[in-house]
Formats: C-alpha cells, sequence, structure tokens
C-alpha cells in the first residue's frame, strides 16, 4: 500500500492528527508514515498506531500526497533541501507556530501548495480548534485533504495568513492558560480548606460546566457571568478582586506576549 501522508515530526501535535486521521478512517495505517529527530517518538507513535516509521522519510515522499510538518519551528531550518525536493508536487500542511508561508514556500518552493495552521491540543480528544491560511486558492481534492485533516481534530476556521500569530496567541496557546486557571483553582480551594480531591474535582467540573454552557447558550460570556453575580454576594465579592488585579489587562498583555513570540519564531 503507498503511503499517501508523511509527518515529519511524530510528537504531541503529530501523534493527536495521526489518532484523529486513524479514528475517522480517513486513511489506513499503512498509508502513513512518520519520522523524527534523535528521540524515539517516531518509533514510538508507529507501535502505538501501527503507522510506517522511517529514520529517512525522504525516499517514501515521492509517493505521498501529502506532508505534515509537525516538528519545532527551531527544527525547521534543519529539514534538508533532499526532503524539501522529495516534496515536489506534493501538499504541504505546516503546523509550526510563527513560521510564515514565504519562509515554508522559500524551503518548499515546489511544492503543489502550502497550508500554514495552528492547531491546539484538545484535538487529542476531537475537541480542537485550528485556524488555517493557504499560501494560493485550494483545489477542490486539497481542500478535501485539509478538511479531513483539521476535521479530525475539531473545529477549524479559514482565516488571512496575517491572524495567525494572534491566533497561535488564542487558541495554539490558550489551553495552557486554562489548565493554569484549573491548577490556580485547586490551590485555591485548598487554601481555603478543602480537600486537594475534591478541590481538583469541583475546578475541573466547574471548567467543564461552563464552558459547555457557554457553548451551547446564545448569551455572551458578560451575561452568563451577570447571571452568576447576585448583588452583594460571593461572586461580586470575588470578581472585585479579579478587577482590582486588572485581571482583563493580564490577560491582554498575556496574549500580546505569545502573539510577539509567534512573530519571533518566524525568524528561528
Ligand atoms: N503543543 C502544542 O500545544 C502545539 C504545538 N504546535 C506546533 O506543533 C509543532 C510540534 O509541537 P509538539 O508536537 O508539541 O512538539 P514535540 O516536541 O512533541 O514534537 C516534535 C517532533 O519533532 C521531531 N523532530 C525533531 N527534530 C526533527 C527533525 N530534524 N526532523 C524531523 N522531526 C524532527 C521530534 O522528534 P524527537 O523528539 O523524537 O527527536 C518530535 O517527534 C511545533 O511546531 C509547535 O509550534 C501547534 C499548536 C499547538
Ligand atoms: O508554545 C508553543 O510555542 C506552541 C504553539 C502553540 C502552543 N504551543
Amino acid at each position: 500500500m503507498p503511503i499517501r501522508i508523511a509527518f515529519i515530526g511524530a510528537g504531541r501535535m503529530a501523534s493527536a492528527i495521526v489518532r484523529g486521521l486513524l479514528e475517522k478512517e480517513h486513511y489506513a495505517p499503512e498509508e502513513i508514515a512518520c519520522t523524527c529527530g534523535d528521540d524515539p517518538t517516531g518509533p514510538a507513535l508507529a507501535e502505538a498506531t501501527g503507522i510506517q516509521f522511517l529514520k529517512d522519510i525522504t525516499p517514501a515522499l515521492y509517493e505521498t500526497e501529502a506532508v505534515v510538518l509537525a516538528c519545532k519551528p527551531q527544527q525547521f531550518a534543519a529539514i534538508s533541501p533532499e526532503l524539501a525536493e522529495a516534496a515536489r508536487g506534493k501538499l504541504i500542511l505546516s503546523i509550526l507556530a510563527g513560521t510564515p508561508l514565504v519562509r515554508l514556500s522559500e524551503k518548499f518552493a515546489h511544492a503543489r501548495n502550502i497550508v500554514r495552521t495552528m492547531p491546539n491540543t484538545p484535538g487529542q480528544i476531537g475537541a480542537g480548534v485550528t485556524a488555517f491560511a493557504p499560501l494560493r486558492e485550494l483545489s477542490d481534492k486539497d481542500n478535501g485533504i485539509v478538511e479531513n485533516t483539521l476535521s479530525s481534530l475539531g473545529n477549524f476556521h479559514e482565516v488571512d495568513e496575517v491572524d495567525l500569530d494572534a491566533v497561535t496567541a488564542l487558541s495554539g496557546s490558550g489551553p495552557a492558560y486554562v489548565f493554569e486557571f484549573a491548577a490556580a483553582l485547586r490551590e485555591a480551594g485548598v487554601s481555603c480548606g478543602l480537600d486537594e480531591g475534591l478541590a481538583d474535582a469541583l475546578a475541573i467540573d466547574t471548567l467543564l460546566g461552563a464552558a459547555m454552557l457557554l457553548a451551547e447558550s446564545e448569551e455572551t460570556p458578560e451575561a452568563l457571568r451577570n447571571a452568576v453575580t447576585s448583588p452583594g454576594g460571593t461572586t461580586a465579592a470575588a470578581l472585585k478582586v479579579f478587577q482590582e488585579g486588572d485581571f482583563r489587562g493580564l490577560v491582554e498583555r498575556a496574549l500580546a506576549a505569545a502573539k510577539a513570540r509567534s512573530l519571533e519564531l518566524a525568524a528561528e
């Protein structure tokens, strides 16, 4: 069976995409190959999913229809000209944070088309969100490959490339902010006298329930917040502390820092 899609990098995100593609039966395991760096992530992914691990994936690229770039942005420069040449006429999908289409197209000068994407880790369970920007308008065939790949991870949105650094700051990195908030809720619950296990369970269910309500409701986050906040009650007391600590300003500065770092990664 020919290899139809090849992964350059076999870490957390490649693993999420491979598992999604297999679960949705877009490819058979034998039609997917991966390679990696010096650590054994590639063999581990192959062992766990049945896909092929190829130490040298270059020869296999000639037979693929698509190549997914899933190494770290700082490892992009190490991708060899031979590998890029073998990807001549292929669709390239990049998940590299920061690396712009212009840089991708310098290396993969003879690609059929290139799509810069920004997924996130909830894609591991099909609950992710991805934004993508193609170099050129996608043909029907390539649109199908992109849709199959991104829908395996969850929802997806086409955007202008200029928005992708901000997308990275919001939804690419965003799960980490939520996990940090979950840990902060657990710690604060313990400080208030709760058992750690109970505080953890309450924090998780609160985040999950609030996110589901937000997704299902037609109300804004502000309206839903107000519905929790009784005048003179407990929530108002807590929100006053958030406001005094400039919670929104803090989030704004955090996203600005992530966006700035994404722009810096463009050249690394
Ligand atoms: N983690 C996240 O939340 C998100 C990450 N991204 C982007 O996804 C990409 C991958 O991230 P993530 O999966 O977290 O990273 P990982 O560190 O888990 O995976 C990186 C992979 O790249 C491999 N690799 C290293 N050097 C090379 C090389 N020269 N050739 C081929 N493969 C190589 C590594 O191999 P080995 O370790 O075996 O040496 C590893 O399999 C990054 O570009 C990141 O910006 C995008 C959205 C979200
Ligand atoms: O932290 C990072 O650089 C990557 C990109 C988005 C999430 N993780």
